[in-house]
């Protein structure tokens, strides 16, 4: 839908300049709160007020939750609004990273790309993005870079092992960790991020393979408010809603409490539907009664047909559940809180890793439930 869009007075730094306006567009009215000072527009806490170096559709204003809001607008329209458009770097592309990537690239912007295995960068190279040779090069050469890894361990080593990340960072260059980690990771990361003089902001996101094709994922942010204004449409572009949480730590553990409930959905899902066909109801029955009630989920309805087929195609991979189930009972651990559930799931997960399922998707659970 094209939206009518309003130049306002920039504000920006330096670092952000490319958001400057045009010229001048005469024929637009400007409201009078479009006019006051960048921080009164932050107050409002609406995402679409705090991108104000940007531009504003005349019809964006508070309609939505002011901490949250589901966008329904993105596409290759998006970085053409911008006058300069961004530089954007991504690290990882594994399942997420490729698909995240490949939505930046799809609505306009100058992206490059870079993958521990170098062969999986092709296909996006292929559809336009640039190729870079270390998270160092990448960082240095983009206004604003991603990371999209596996774990605690390959964030780190990506952002300050050897040609590390943070050796490319500098003042007016942003720093965006989307990869599932736990607080300390993300702080630790944060810390040499800001020594350079960038900005950190971590940004988990919720909703697995298909929603990340989709431009449809959750983002869970917290960090520098300044870097989550400006990256604000990068996030439409690859999400439908989003929240900022605050301090560092914050979006690392919100997004730990969701996968930890996620991993105990999903075993005691497995665990429902063996003991039911062991007993001889129609597990696909099951499903369809548990659809209809209360603890319906979409997670349910649409892993349980796979899960009767043994289909474990991997969207979210078994592994990286066992992970951050890890990280949730550490997080439990250090408040000394009892997580009887999550421990019980994750034991699930470790045994069906052990049996070589870390690589399908963490439905593949139910087999271990099985054995
Ligand atoms: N899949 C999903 O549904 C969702 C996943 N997440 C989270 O997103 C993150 C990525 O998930 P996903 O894309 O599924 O995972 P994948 O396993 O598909 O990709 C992992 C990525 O991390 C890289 N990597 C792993 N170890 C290292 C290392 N030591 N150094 C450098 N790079 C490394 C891999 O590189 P290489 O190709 O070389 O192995 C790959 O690019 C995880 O934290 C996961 O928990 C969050 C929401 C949904
Ligand atoms: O982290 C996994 C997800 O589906 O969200």
């Amino acid at each position: 839908m094209a939206k009518a869009l309003l130049p306002l007075r920039s504000s920006c730094s330096p670092l952000f300049s490319f958001c400057s306006p045009p010229p001048a567009a005469p024929s637009l009215r400007i409201p009078s709160f479009a006019l006051l000072p960048p921080l009164l527009h932050v107050r409002h806490h609406h995402p679409e007020v705090l991108v104000h170096h940007c531009f504003l559709p005349l019809r964006s204003f508070p309609r939505l939750p002011l901490h949250r809001r589901a966008h329904g607008t993105r596409g290759s329209s998006d970085a053409v609004k911008n006058e300069k458009v961004l530089s954007i770097g991504f690290l990882g592309l594994g399942i997420m990273g490729t698909a995240m990537a490949r939505n930046l690239i799809k609505s306009g912007h100058d992206v490059m790309v870079w993958n521990r295995t170098a062969n999986k960068c092709e296909v996006l190279v292929s559809e336009g993005a640039k190729l870079g040779s270390s998270p160092e090069q990448v960082a240095g050469s983009c206004d604003i870079t991603f990371a999209m890894l596996a774990d605690p361990t390959a964030a780190k080593e990506v952002a300050w092992g050897k040609g590390g990340a943070v050796f490319g960072l500098g003042p007016e260059k942003g720093y965006v960790d989307v990869s599932t980690v736990d607080e300390e990771t993300s702080k630790a990361i944060s810390e040499r991020v800001k020594s350079s003089g960038a900005l950190y902001l971590e940004a988990p996101v919720s909703g697995s393979k298909k929603p990340a094709e989709e431009g449809k994922l959750i983002f869970l942010t917290a960090g520098d408010k300044l870097l989550y204004e400006r990256v604000c449409p990068l996030l439409n572009v690859m999400g439908k809603s989003r929240f900022y949480l605050g301090e560092v730590g914050n979006g690392a553990t919100m997004k730990l409490i969701v996968n930890m409930l996620m991993g105990s959905m999903m075993a005691s899902l497995s665990e429902g539907l063996v003991l039911g066909s062991k007993v001889g109801l129609d597990p696909r029955t099951i499903i369809e009664v548990i659809s209809e009630g209360a603890i319906s989920a979409p997670m349910f309805s649409l892993k349980g047909p796979t899960m009767l087929k043994g289909d474990y195609e991997p969207a979210f991979p078994l592994k990286h559940q066992q992970k951050d189930l890890h990280l949730a009972l550490a997080l439990a651990e250090k408040v000394a809180q009892s997580t009887p559930v999550a421990a019980a799931a994750n034991e699930l997960y470790k045994l069906a890793k052990s049996t070589g399922l870390g690589d399908k998707d963490f439905s593949a659970v139910i087999e271990a439930v099985k054995s």
